[in-house]
Parts: C-alpha cells; sequence; structure tokens
C-alpha cells in the first residue's frame, strides 16, 4: 500500500484498514456445468508414479463411478481432491474459482467437499437422530448440542435427512445396534447434513447383503441431481446397478484414466478387459 494512501486511512477514524479486511473465499461458480476439474495430476511416492498424468472431469449433479484394479490409484485421487495428499504437478479446481491445492483439508470439507471411508464410522453409543445433530455443520460442541432445543429449520433437515437414508423407523434406536448396512447410511446422512455438493464415496457395499447393496444403489442415485457423487468400487453388479445405461464409468488404470464411458461400453472395451475384468 502507499504511504498516501495509508496515510489517508489513518485520517479516516472510522476506516477499517484494507489490510486488515480478511479474504473472502470464491464462492462455487458451475456455470460451464462442470463441478470438479481434475488436469495434468502426478503424484510419485518414492519414484513411483500412483498417479499419471491423470485428467478427470465430474459434472454438476452427476453420478460417476470409478473401477480399476488394485492400486491403480483410486485412493490416491480421492486424496489429493480432499487435500490430504498433494500432487507434484497438475491442477484441481472445484467449479472455475476454487483451487482445492491451496487448500487444507478442513477449508475443502467446509466448501462442499465431503467423502465417506470404506469402514461407517457413527458414534455406536449415540442416537440415530443424534447421530444427524452431531454432524450439524453450524455447532461442533457435542454437550450444547445435545442438550439445545434446535430451530425448525435444523429439526426439518435432520426428518429430511432420515428420510433420504431411510432410517425414519431407527431414529432413536442407538447406531452400534444398526445393522453393516444401515451404518453406511447412517454415515452418509451425516454427510448430508454438511449439504456437501461433491460425496466422495470409497468401497460403500463391502460387507453388504444384496437387498442392502441395492438399497444403497438407489440411495446414491437418490442423491444424484442435487449432489454429484464419485463412487469408487469393486463390485461389478453394484457398479452395474449405479452406472444404468447412461452413466459414465471411468476406468483407472496405473494412475490414469484408460477408459470412460457407458458400462457397456467399457466392459467390452479390449483394454479394459485385459488389465482389469479378464483377470
Ligand atoms: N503414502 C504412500 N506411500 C507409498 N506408496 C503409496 C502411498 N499411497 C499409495 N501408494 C501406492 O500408490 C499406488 C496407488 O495406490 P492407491 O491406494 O491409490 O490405489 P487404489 O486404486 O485405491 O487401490 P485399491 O483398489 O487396492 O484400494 C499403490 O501402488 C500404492 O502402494
Amino acid at each position: 500500500m502507499s504511504q498516501a494512501r495509508l496515510l489517508d486511512e489513518i485520517k479516516d477514524k472510522n476506516h477499517v484498514f484494507s489490510f486488515m479486511h480478511t479474504q473472502q473465499a470464491p464462492t462455487l461458480n458451475v456455470s460451464k456445468n462442470v463441478l470438479l476439474y481434475l488436469e495434468g495430476l502426478s503424484v510419485s511416492f518414492d519414484g513411483f508414479k500412483a498417479i499419471n498424468n491423470l485428467n478427470l472431469y465430474i459434472n454438476d449433479g452427476e453420478l460417476r463411478c470409478i473401477i480399476g484394479p488394485n492400486g491403480a490409484g483410486k485412493t490416491t485421487m480421492m486424496d489429493i481432491i480432499t487435500g490430504k495428499t498433494k500432487p507434484d504437478t497438475g491442477s484441481a479446481w472445484f467449479g472455475q474459482t476454487i483451487n482445492l491445492l491451496e487448500m487444507d483439508e478442513p477449508a475443502i470439507a467446509q466448501a462442499g467437499i465431503g467423502r465417506k471411508f470404506q469402514k461407517p464410522t457413527v458414534f455406536e453409543f449415540l442416537s440415530v437422530r443424534d447421530n444427524l445433530l452431531l454432524s450439524m455443520p453450524e455447532e461442533r460442541k457435542v454437550f450444547s448440542i445435545l442438550t439445545a432445543r434446535l430451530t425448525g429449520e435444523q429439526s426439518d433437515r435432520i426428518d429430511e435427512v432420515l428420510e433420504i437414508i431411510g432410517l425414519k423407523e431407527q431414529t432413536l434406536l442407538q447406531a452400534g445396534s444398526l445393522s453393516h448396512g444401515q451404518k453406511q447410511w447412517l454415515e452418509i446422512g451425516m454427510l448430508l447434513m454438511q449439504r456437501p455438493r461433491l460425496l466422495l464415496v470409497d468401497e460403500p457395499v463391502a460387507g453388504m447383503t444384496h437387498q442392502e447393496m441395492d438399497r444403497t444403489a438407489e440411495l446414491l442415485i437418490s442423491l444424484s441431481g442435487k449432489h454429484s457423487v464419485v463412487v469408487v468400487e469393486h463390485d461389478m453388479d453394484f457398479v452395474r446397478h449405479l452406472a444404468g445405461k447412461d452413466r459414465t464409468v471411468t476406468v483407472l488404470h496405473q494412475g490414469s484414466v484408460l477408459a470412460e464411458g457407458s458400462m457397456d461400453q467399457v466392459q467390452n472395451n479390449r483394454k479394459v478387459i485385459e488389465v482389469y475384468l479378464g483377470e
């Protein structure tokens, strides 16, 4: 700032110095309909390229399945998106204005990216409802949340999420008494309380019954449109259900995109059969 400008600011007693203004986080801009841009990403661990010039675009409201053999880089890609791992090269943007590579993990979560890990991590000794309550973005102090009166809006949001995850009848049950599948849905519900724009879901159906798998597919499909959902999964029946005829499936191999298209297209792709489906 120039000396003259600084003097002007000092003379005005009501003025807040421009260098004290907090930096506003850029707002999400998806006017091009793309919510996530990953371009030219590479990351090496001890000289091994886990991600190798990866380019991937996720549309706003899209449900995308990511498949690929063990070690293809699926988890590392999620780690980059959520800020856990920083790439050596490339760029990662959330919409057109939010540069994910300049943010840490909490800031990325705050910006609207939620991640569901493979194992459910619900609070076993609390009720289903209290698990959702604790996941509200507004408050973080456990005791005050559980004893506070909820606003109508907060209470409505909990009911809405209970409905989405299909656990209305289990509202007051202890989370520890739920089935494995129900715990997974509850954890998805906990993420939904934060109203994420992008949900990253890692192998959601491992250990589920067939019925639970079908229900999970329906749940994730119902979230698309309002949210973008990226699902990493090995179970091909489940991926087929999720992808249907029209959704895009991306196949990762050795840290980059090997093929992309409808389930039918990738299943019949010679390279994909060679490295993955023919295993
Ligand atoms: N922190 C790390 N240090 C060293 N190597 C790593 C690290 N993280 C991942 N790797 C390696 O990078 C490669 C990609 O791993 P990643 O976990 O991303 O694959 P994946 O596609 O998720 O595999 P899976 O389907 O088995 O979960 C693997 O060879 C893995 O051993």
